[in-house]
């Protein structure tokens, strides 16, 4: 496992591409292969996670080349997936595991699905009560709850399901299985998820309907495949946002970034902390709303998080909390106990390397309060094999007062390869 030590930068300038979206690479894939005609994806993401999932379409039978520009999936239609010979790895990705257990409850066929120590300790009964209920035969560990789940495909009916947590996994999962099932399936949610699998599966032709609250799938629609653009990250976009605006002196511009409503709490919260941010040549691409963001300095002030704004910005709540430690005063997020359930429990694990760092930290149980310091103290941080504990902790680095090293940072390739030499370019000493 590799350790990496990032030394204090003077400023962050330039102008950068970020990676493509995860969560649009993994559904390019699975809508892809269960079309009918050929998918060609450009700005597909090269990552771990998503390319778990094009592994695992691959093993049931569905031809996906990648020249190194698009990726080009023939598309198999509803019913064409072939049973896999093999487990489906999905490696650290529970986006790959709890989208294809929808996917697969309905397919005619015997399936198992795994991944690393790290996925398979996370909750799956989110996703396998609501699909047992549309008729699913599905077995996991711990009375179901935990990976590997064993998958016998069956035929599937049509429910109506509020979700007691927001997830865009757990909306999705159902959506999925609402394809393969008899009459409609509605999910309602708390306060909306992300929303790429609505968008997406409308645009291959599935009968899908929003509304106020929730989602209406109708089974049986065949989808028809088509060309996607995979707009930038902002997840990954994240990172270089907060070290824009916690180093002083800093500008960059970040090209081609994803900005769907559902994903911008972000840019939200770093406004509302005083960051300064602006959206430049705001654009559609393919049905995703896609802007450049230039991000400058500025001192950030403490705010409240909770609610409506937590969904959107589930996964940048490390890089978050990183700019809270730079604030002036306490920030308290609420609401987030989502953060325990990821790669690992990202409140305790970023509460004790901030804390390392010398910031004051308390953690509550759906949340934490962080007092903000003017400057960090070096320290050696963990990444806890969490990806986005590993970036967080380098961008902290930016701004301590001599070394920081962050332990096991190969985690990061999950989502973000070339994160260290894209951030080292923009850094100057
Ligand atoms: O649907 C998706 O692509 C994702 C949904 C989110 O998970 P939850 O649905 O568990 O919140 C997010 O954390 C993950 O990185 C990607
Ligand atoms: C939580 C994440 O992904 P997943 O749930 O797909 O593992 C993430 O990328 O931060």
């Amino acid at each position: 496992m590799q350790s990496y030590t990032v030394q204090p930068a003077k400023s962050v300038r330039g102008e950068i591409r970020v990676p493509g979206d995860k969560s649009i690479s993994h559904r390019s894939i699975m809508f892809g292969s269960i079309a009918n005609g050929v998918t060609k994806v450009s700005g597909f993401l090269r990552g771990e996670d998503a390319l778990a999932t094009l592994e695992a379409f691959r093993a049931m039978g569905v031809q996906i080349d990648d020249d190194g520009e698009t990726v080009t999936i023939v598309g198999k239609g509803l019913h064409g997936l072939e049973e896999p010979t093999d487990v489906l790895d999905c490696g650290n990705s529970g986006t790959s595991m709890r989208l294809l257990t929808g996917l697969l409850a309905g397919q005619s066929f015997f399936s198992v699905l795994s991944g690393d120590k790290y996925l398979r300790a996370r909750p799956m009964k989110r996703v396998v009560g609501p699909l047992s209920k549309m008729g699913a035969h599905i077995g996991g560990r711990a009375g179901g709850e935990k990976a590997p789940l064993a998958i016998q495909g069956s035929k599937l009916k049509g429910i109506e399901y509020d979700s007691p947590v927001s997830s865009a996994q757990v909306k999705s999962a159902i959506m999925l299985a609402g394809l393969y099932a008899e009459g409609e399936t509605v999910v309602r949610e708390p306060h909306l998820s992300r929303d790429h699998s609505e968008r997406m599966l409308r645009a291959f032709g599935a009968h899908v309907e929003t509304f106020p609250g929730g989602v209406k799938v109708r089974g049986g629609a065949e989808l028809t495949g088509r060309d996607i653009v995979v707009p930038g990250d902002i997840s990954s976009a994240a990172f270089f946002m907060v070290a824009g605006s916690i180093v002083p002196g800093a500008e960059l511009v970040i090209k081609g970034v994803g900005i769907n409503p559902t994903r911008t709490g972000i840019i939200d919260i770093l406004m509302g902390m005083g960051a300064d941010l602006e959206l430049l040549h705001e654009r559609d691409e393919t049905g995703e709303p896609v802007a450049d963001i230039r991000v400058r300095y500025a001192p950030l002030k403490a705010m409240a998080i909770s609610g409506e704004v937590v969904p959107r910005a589930i996964d940048e709540f490390p890089a978050i909390c990183v700019a809270a430690a730079l604030a002036e005063g306490t920030t308290v997020v609420s609401g987030a106990e989502e953060l325990r359930v990821k790669e690992t429990d990202r409140i305790t694990a970023m509460a004790d390397n901030l804390r390392r760092a010398g910031v004051t930290v308390v953690e509550t149980p759906d949340g934490m309060e962080i007092t903000g310091v003017s400057a960090l103290k070096a320290c050696a941080a963990d990444s806890f094999g969490d990806h986005r504990i590993a970036m967080s902790m380098m961008v902290a680095g930016l701004v301590a007062q001599g070394e920081t090293t962050i332990s096991d940072v190969d985690c990061i390739a999950t989502s973000f390869p070339g994160f260290r030499e894209l951030l080292e370019g923009v850094v100057q000493r």
